[in-house]
């Protein structure tokens, strides 16, 4: 459990964590999402005790990171996958960082395995492309075998497999009754793999609640319906705040009104319908509506043309 009270860090005047309280629970895989600049990066390194809050607190499992007697047992951190020495083997690098803790080679050799890495294990670490480096930061972050795991950017380089299995991985480990805590930039991906988000926007809380309430919450959904009687079932439903549009492929999507509505509306008057769906935003459209005000890098505007390569 992972737990922020009036967290703040500032930068001279510069204010990259305002005030921000939360909690990150066991049993479940957090996501962690903001802008470039948010306050993510610096949220993370106060959780594992590299910056200092400038006021607030942030205790993982009650205590200060700094705190614990073994940190390695009871968190583990992956926030820079470059951080490995470079002339070091991967089996080396993780059996010193193991021998600060007392954790030898068995166990070193298991989290090799569980990172796919065996077959280059002996190999030095300055060599290592990057999606071999997020796999050792991770192998890194479960020596040792901690309750809580906080990843920056795990899928960062990986290709399809390596997502695939870091996604896994995390839901495992939640399953397992750990606390998972990720940031991400890849939408997708986040609502793949997390239960619950925490959005933070110029150091600020945004959203805190399951991906289907933020989504809820930021995006319009509609009912979806298909039938070959478009004119009855519109003349059917037609009503104060009920928007009827009907898109190129013959489809007709309804606002105001739910799926079973419209089913009932369809049904009681004998209109035949081929199709009845609610539709809701995707995670990536919540997300831009959330920060919409907050982005503090933005590019200049590109229009979507819709047009596909
Ligand atoms: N050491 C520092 N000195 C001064 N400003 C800093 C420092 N570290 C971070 N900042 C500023 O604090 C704010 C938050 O930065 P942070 O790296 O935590 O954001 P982030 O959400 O992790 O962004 P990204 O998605 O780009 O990694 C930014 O405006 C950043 O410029």
């Amino acid at each position: 459990m992972i737990t922020a009270e009036a967290l703040v860090k500032s930068y001279g005047n510069k204010v990259a964590v305002d005030a921000i309280n939360f909690t990150v629970r066991p049993g479940q895989v957090t996501g962690f999402l903001g802008p470039n600049g948010a306050g993510k990066s610096t949220t993370m390194r106060m959780i594992v005790g590299l910056d200092r809050p400038t006021s607030g607190s942030v205790h993982v499992n009650g205590r200060r990171y700094q705190d614990h007697r073994a940190p390695l047992r009871e968190v583990g951190v992956l926030l820079d996958a470059k951080a490995a020495h470079k002339g070091r083997s991967a089996y080396k690098h993780l059996l010193a960082i193991g021998a600060t803790h007392g954790i030898g080679a068995s166990r070193v050799r298991e989290v090799i395995g569980l990172a796919g890495l065996d077959s280059v294990a002996g190999k030095r670490v300055g060599g290592f492309s990057l999606g071999m480096g997020q796999r050792l930061g991770i192998a890194t972050a479960l020596l040792g075998d901690p309750a809580t795991i906080i990843l920056d950017e795990p899928v960062n380089g990986l290709d399809p497999e390596g997502v695939r299995w870091v996604r896994t991985l995390m839901r495992n480990l939640a399953a397992e009754g750990r606390t998972v805590l990720l940031s991400s930039h890849l939408m997708s991906e986040m609502a793949q793999t997390a239960d619950r988000l925490i959005v933070i926007g110029r150091g600020r809380i945004l959203a805190d609640d399951s991906i289907s309430n933020i989504i809820a919450g930021a995006t319009r959904s509609v009912t979806r319906v298909r039938t070959p009687d478009t004119e009855r079932l519109m003349a059917t439903i037609a009503g104060p705040g009920v928007v009827v549009s009907v898109l190129a492929d013959g489809a007709i999507e309804i606002s105001g009104l739910t799926a079973e509505h419209v089913a009932v509306a369809a049904s009681t008057a004998g209109v035949v319908l081929h199709e009845v769906a609610s539709v809701s935003g995707s995670l990536e459209e919540a997300y831009i509506a959330l920060t919409a005000g907050e982005v503090e890098y933005r590019s200049s505007h590109i229009a979507e043309t819709g047009a596909h390569r």
